[in-house]
Parts: structure tokens; C-alpha cells; sequence
């Protein structure tokens, strides 16, 4: 089986071209391939398969195997491979996911991606802070209270707003919401310090991989529950452990999310 090891802003997938490849057992095969050490190494494995109403359809499977609705920077990864090995001349590409067709653009140095518009939890009620109507929920998670403002962007996010991010107790509480019985689906966990209006310093702990490089579905989390809670602009740039991102919410529409995206290395594996 032949496959591409892609990045951006160091979250990493391998991708195969389902063009071309047959692929029975993608939730096995992404932990097999994904492990670090027996095998190729990588946070995700990425599906580009034939469909009927877009470029291609990306399915992607995190590194424990479970299946994602969406994933940002699989999607800038997934325009960089149709560019370089089926579609090189085109500008413009959209790609159907398990949460809709995305459009997204070749930019110098990477991608821009329509994101859509981010979804609230439906019981998400706006309560009065020190900042006027914000959204914001407190649990109760390892015997701390934390806050969080819960957001979907196709896929989970609760977004965590914290003094510094080097700080944060990332894999403890990142574990155990992922794991929290609001969360029956899991949850991506955003760790999000405020620069200024328009910087984020984020670090991520994601569904089905642990602490990620990036997560680009996170970075645009970030930017929508900054803005919600009053804490940031509609556009800003997100500094994350792998790279930056850009991510501007439009005022009731989309969330576009922008950023660098790059083949490493190609190979070729016994058939699986
Ligand atoms: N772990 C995520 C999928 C990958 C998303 C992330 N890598 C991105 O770039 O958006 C989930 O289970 O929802």
C-alpha cells in the first residue's frame, strides 16, 4: 500500500489515495499505522476516496482509531496531496466530510479552509460575567472546577481559558473530559491564554490522539469561544506548539481557518 506522510503546523496524518488503494479496516489499520513505534507514526490516518459530490471525500480516523467528523488541518493536508499527485492545477477544491462539504482555496504557503459556522451545544445558555452575557459552563472534573465553553466545529471542542498554557494540566484534565459522561462522544480540549484581541497561545488535548502539534478544528474552538466570552476579536492569530494559524469568524457566518500544509515523505507498506 502506498501512502503520504503529510503535516501542518506539525499535526501529522497518513494519507492514502483510495484512488487508487483498497482500504477494508481503517479503524484497526489507523492503530497500527499511526503507533509511533511499530509503526509509521502519526496522529491520524487520512482517507482521500472518490466522491460524487466533491473533489474527494477525506474520512479521518484518529490515532486509537475512532472516526472524526472533521479535522482542519487534515483538510489543508488533503488540498496539498490533491495539488501535488490529482488535481495540480487547481485553485479551488471541495471536499466532502462526515460533517459536510468543505471549500478551501490555495493560499502562498498553505491553505484556506471554510470551516463553516461553529455550532453551540444546544443547552448552551448565555450567563451574566464580568464581561456581560458570555457562554460558559462550570463542571466539576478531578475534584477541580473548571470553566469551559463548549463549541462544534463539525467535531467537539470545550475550550479552557488559562493564565499561561505552559502551565495547564493538560493531560489530567484533557484525560478526564474526554472521558466525562457529559461528553458521550468525547471531546477535544482547548487550553486557550489570551495575548491580546487578536493572539491566542493554544495547546490541545485531542480526542482519540492525546496532546496534538495543532488541532485547526481547536484553533477556530479557540477564536468562536474567545469571541463569545468576550475575551477576543472575530479574527486572530493562534500560536499553537506546531505552527500558527489564522482563524477569522465572520459576523453570523463562517469560521475560515488558514495555514501552512506539506508532504514529508511518501512510502510504501506490505499490503495491509
Ligand atoms: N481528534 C479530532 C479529529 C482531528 C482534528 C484535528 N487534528 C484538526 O486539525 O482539526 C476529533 O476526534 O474530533
Amino acid at each position: 500500500m502506498k501512502f503520504a506522510k503529510m503535516q501542518g503546523t506539525g499535526n501529522d496524518f497518513i494519507c492514502v489515495d483510495c484512488f487508487r488503494e483498497k482500504i477494508v479496516h481503517p479503524h484497526s489499520l489507523a492503530r497500527r499505522l499511526c503507533d509511533r513505534h511499530f509503526g509509521i507514526g502519526a496522529d491520524g490516518l487520512l482517507l482521500l476516496l472518490p466522491s460524487a459530490a466533491a473533489d474527494c471525500r477525506m474520512e479521518l480516523y484518529n490515532r486509537d482509531g475512532s472516526a472524526a467528523g472533521m479535522c482542519g488541518n487534515g483538510l489543508r493536508c488533503a488540498g496539498a496531496y490533491l495539488n501535488a499527485h490529482l488535481l495540480p492545477q487547481r485553485q479551488e477544491m471541495i471536499i466532502e466530510t462526515r460533517a459536510g462539504l468543505k471549500r478551501l482555496w490555495k493560499k502562498e504557503g498553505g491553505y484556506r479552509v471554510d470551516m463553516e459556522a461553529p455550532r453551540l451545544e444546544a443547552h448552551a445558555l448565555p450567563v451574566l460575567s464580568e464581561r456581560g452575557l458570555v457562554i460558559e459552563e462550570a463542571f466539576s472534573v478531578e475534584g477541580k472546577t473548571v470553566t469551559l465553553t463548549c463549541v462544534s466545529m463539525g467535531n467537539p471542542h470545550a475550550v479552557c481559558f488559562v493564565e499561561k498554557t505552559e502551565e495547564a494540566e493538560l493531560e489530567l484534565l484533557g484525560r478526564a473530559l474526554e472521558h466525562h459522561h457529559r461528553f458521550p462522544e468525547g471531546v477535544n480540549t482547548e487550553f486557550v491564554e489570551i495575548v491580546d484581541e487578536e493572539h491566542l497561545k493554544v495547546r490541545v488535548w485531542e480526542r482519540g490522539c492525546g496532546e496534538t502539534m495543532a488541532c485547526g478544528t481547536g484553533a477556530c474552538a479557540a477564536v468562536v469561544a474567545g469571541a463569545l466570552t468576550g475575551r477576543c476579536g472575530r479574527s486572530a492569530s493562534v500560536r499553537l506548539p506546531g505552527g500558527t494559524l489564522t482563524v477569522e469568524w465572520e459576523q453570523g457566518g463562517p469560521v475560515f481557518l488558514e495555514g501552512p500544509a506539506e508532504e514529508v515523505f511518501s512510502g510504501e507498506i506490505p499490503a495491509v
